[in-house]
């Protein structure tokens, strides 16, 4: 419990609108994507840096757990405030400060939503690659807390690859800079990229200084619907070794491509096994000849239909069937456990092969979809929630997927972080050596740890007190 002084402090912090303890709010804030919920104590919308500092003092002096939180789109548990104490909302700071289009550079506030950023530089003809599938929602400091990545980091990398500086406030209250606005900079330890991907338990990101590129002249999407799994695995493999790397390189299995015919209405060729969303980008003449090239590596692969967009709605509509996968998922009333790892490409027909064994094993439908062109799945077991049974399979299948992943030299997790789902799996991954590593430098910036507690390590996350059933 906090006590009354501490929230009475807190309201001059931040004005007595934005610190709520009532339990409308409460419970507001006690949900991410994840779906798992944990009643936090009260929930505070800081103005500015100045009243992040200075709500990080009285917690850690206080002991008062702190989670930042952006929108609420992560998949695993990263802002939810599984000790109780304090939500640290950001969308008030949601400010662009500005866009340098001499430097290429733009600095925006944490609480900036990530497709309204995207909006605002290629106004101006510039772009910001990261498309998490979130971005109409997500707000860019969640996408630097997780280190978002989407669809388009085949080619151009993920949210860490454009930060190039930050301001923070640390679990102890200090405000501080890291990096700058220079293209390069090497003088002692990166920090700004030790915070990208920290998933909020190293420091508060009060601002963010980005990289920007020019915008490609044009794009050409195509949805390439194949007759089987396998063809469109082999597509992926393909490509990439024809040495071209496409903006984006999307993969939807078949039971992803049924559950979109049966929840969003979509037509595709019968018998369909999966499809490819391809998009290239660059100049109109390069584009015609890249995609051709692209057509005749994988015309043998079983092609049943190709769709090509033309127009700039042509290419949204089938972007649209991309982005309705997961909530087209979540409409089939099964517990979705969602999963994102990460293979070198190479492996990626043999992983699918992999997960086909394990969805038999189980006896469980395991949906997958994702970003093939980096080797990332998100593998969607689907398991129903009033059986017992199948839930406890899921959670086995859940760890079979990892062991076979890591078999094959991938990652557990490609994107979406370790949070509390992925905690008690982390030394399947990780050396007991990185993780102690990791460790001495949590407790360094949080001694007390106080800020996002119960996230990525597993003797942290292991009970947690709070969660609500
Ligand atoms: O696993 C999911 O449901 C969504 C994953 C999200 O990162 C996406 O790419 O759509
Ligand atoms: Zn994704």
């Amino acid at each position: 419990m906090i006590s009354e002084k501490v929230i009475q402090e807190l309201k001059e912090i931040c004005g007595s609108k934005f610190v709520s303890s009532n339990m409308t709010d409460r419970i507001l804030y006690s949900y991410d994507a994840t779906r798992k919920q944990f009643l936090p104590d009260v929930v505070v919308h800081p103005a500015d840096a100045q009243a992040v500092s200075r709500i990080m003092k009285l917690a850690h002096h206080h002991r008062i757990p702190v989670y930042p939180r952006g929108a609420g789109t992560g998949f695993t548990g990263g802002a939810l405030p599984v000790h109780g104490g304090m939500v640290m909302g950001m969308s008030r700071m949601n400010r662009i400060l500005t866009i340098d289009q001499e430097n290429l550079v733009a600095v925006v506030e944490p609480g900036v939503v990530t497709g309204d950023f995207q909006k605002a530089v290629e106004a101006m003809g510039l772009f910001y690659p990261p498309d998490p599938a979130s971005l109409n929602v997500s707000s860019l400091g969640g996408n630097v807390a997780e280190c978002a990545g989407g669809p388009r980091c085949v080619k151009y990398g993920v949210t860490k690859d454009y930060v190039i500086g930050l301001e923070v406030v640390t679990p102890t209250g200090d405000l501080m800079e890291t990096g700058g606005t220079t293209m390069k900079g090497v003088v002692g330890y990166d920090l700004t990229k030790l915070f990208c991907g920290s998933e909020g338990t190293l420091a508060v990101i009060t601002k963010i200084i980005v990289k920007l590129l020019p915008k490609p002249q044009a794009k050409k999407t195509m949805l390439v619907v194949f007759d089987a799994i396998d063809g469109a695995a082999k597509a992926v493999s393909a490509i990439i070794r024809e040495k071209i790397i496409p903006a984006t390189l999307e993969f939807m299995d078949g039971r992803t491509l049924d559950c979109l015919r049966q929840t969003a209405g979509l037509s595709l060729p019968k018998g369909a096994g999966a499809a490819l969303i391809i998009e290239v980008d660059g100049d109109t003449e390069f584009l015609d000849k890249q995609a051709q090239r692209i057509l005749n590596v994988i015309e043998s692969l079983g092609v049943l239909e190709n769709r090509v967009a033309n127009t700039f709605e042509e290419s949204e509509e089938i972007w649209k069937i991309r982005r309705a996968v997961s909530p087209s998922l979540r409409k089939l009333q099964l517990e979705k456990f969602n999963e994102d790892i990460c293979v070198p490409r190479s492996r990626l027909p043999e992983m699918i092969r992999r997960i086909e064994k394990i969805s038999d094993h189980y006896n469980l439908p395991i949906v997958n979809f994702g970003h093939a062109g980096d080797g990332n799945i998100h593998v969607n077991i689907m398991a129903d929630k009033s059986d017992a049974e199948q839930m406890a399979k899921a959670d086995q299948a859940v760890e079979a997927l990892f062991r076979a992943t890591l078999e094959l030299g991938g990652t557990m997790s490609g994107e979406h972080g370790v949070g509390i789902m992925k905690a008690p799996y982390l030394s399947l991954e990780l050396s007991s050596q990185s993780i102690q590593y990791m460790k001495i430098l949590k407790k360094a910036l949080d001694p007390h740890n106080i800020l996002n507690p119960g996230k990525i390590f597993p003797d942290d996350a292991h009970a947690l007190p709070g969660e609500m059933k």
